[in-house]
């Protein structure tokens, strides 16, 4: 039964922030809540991004941005692009439901998480940098008007001891740690990826247990880079062994199969529009790096070297040559096929130029 009074929100206040709260809506949808999905934007959000929110959100709810402009916390915690985060708190505004689950839009789920309803505010997991904290990614809260100004004054008399939002809402809701367990979320309900290899045996004993992952920290997923041939992630530096690949691989499978289609298909019929989309920091695919056969029975059984010669030749094309090609009968039986050559004509790349060209 749908509970209309209950809603699980998250924020974005850009378009690249987008990306992860559609592949969490998605997740959401995918293991049948029963609950509302409610995602809160600000002005910066383009329209058409504001579009394909729509499709997989009940609810696309515009707030004004709060800013901590806390640079000197913000500098300690080495992520000065996190006082916007005090938009968050925005969340208690959402008076229409009686409760709500926050999530930040860099989690997924990975079962129904529902019985968190049964939860009262404010219940949240620890934070696995100082468990006495909770982590302010995921947390059971009412809506409240009330709470909300208090929060707000609270800002300004103490400000946040982190300069983002988890730090005032440890110090607001100051005695999480001690008063209540039923307050206290199994670590399960937000798995911070970092202690995927800081406590490496507890996560061998009970990841599988794991109800959703939070890709906390940096990179987020969206900046990596994947390679959906393979299906594996196109390690660099930046990841340093610090990620769980598995539940990055998990989190870039449901871009491309639930959310990327969407994305796609409104660039196309929203063509007119001017505004500029924003896929830019999303590497689909390597280029010509590091190339691998073409995953098509029909295809020649070519050398890696022809087949990179191939890839150049596509990324080479025309989007005129692109869409001519694509008419052709042994190509469009392959792409039914599902044999498609992600690593040349339909890299990101060059989908990305004919998103291009339809938004001009
Ligand atoms: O430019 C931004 C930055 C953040 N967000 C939203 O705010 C959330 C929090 O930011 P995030 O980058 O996910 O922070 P974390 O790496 O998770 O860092 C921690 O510190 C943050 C600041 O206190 C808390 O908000 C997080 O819950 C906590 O896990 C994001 O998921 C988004 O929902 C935006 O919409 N735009
Ligand atoms: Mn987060």
């Amino acid at each position: 039964m749908p509970v209309t009074d209950q809603a699980f929100v998250t924020l974005v206040t850009n378009d690249i922030y987008c990306q992860g709260a559609l592949v969490l809506g998605k997740s959401l949808r995918n293991h049948s809540t029963s609950r509302k999905l409610v995602v809160m934007i600000t002005s910066h959000v383009t329209s058409r991004m504001r579009g394909v929110l729509a499709h997989i959100f009940d609810e696309v709810v515009e707030v004004d941005a709060l800013n901590s402009a806390d640079s000197v916390r913000l500098a300690l915690l080495r992520r000065p692009e996190l006082g916007i985060t005090f938009t968050k708190l925005q969340c208690w505004t959402l008076t229409r439901y009686t409760k709500c689950v926050y999530m930040d839009a860099d989690t997924i789920v990975l079962c129904n998480i529902d019985e968190l309803f049964d939860r009262d505010e404010l219940s949240a997991a620890p934070d696995s940098g100082w468990p006495d904290c909770f982590n302010s990614g995921v947390f059971v809260f009412k809506p409240s008007v009330e709470t909300f100004n208090r929060l707000l004054q609270f800002a300004d008399n103490h400000g946040s001891f982190d300069g983002g939002d988890q730090g005032l809402l440890n110090s607001f809701f100051n005695n999480w740690a001690v008063s209540d367990i039923h307050k206290h979320l199994p670590f399960i309900y937000n798995l911070s990826i970092s202690s995927v290899y800081t406590y490496r045996p507890a996560f061998k004993q009970f990841g599988s247990d794991a109800k959703v992952v939070h890709f906390i920290g940096t990179p987020k997923p969206w900046n990596l880079k994947y390679n959906p041939q393979t299906k594996s992630i196109v390690e660099d530096e930046s990841l340093s062994g610090q990620q769980h690949l598995s539940f990055l691989v998990l989190w870039w499978e449901i871009y491309i199969s639930d959310v990327l289609p969407f994305l796609t298909e409104t660039a196309v019929s929203e063509g007119s529009t001017s505004e500029q989309h924003n896929f830019g920091r999303i590497e689909l695919v390597m280029k010509n790096e590091n190339p691998s056969p073409v995953c098509s029975p029909e295809a020649p059984n070519d050398t890696a070297e022809k087949t990179a010669q191939l890839a150049q030749t596509a990324s080479e094309l025309s989007i005129q040559e692109a869409e001519e090609k694509l008419r052709t009968e042994e190509e469009r039986r392959n792409w039914e096929q599902g044999h498609i050559d992600y690593m040349g004509k339909y890299s990101f790349d060059n989908i990305q130029k004919k998103l291009d060209r339809f938004l001009q």
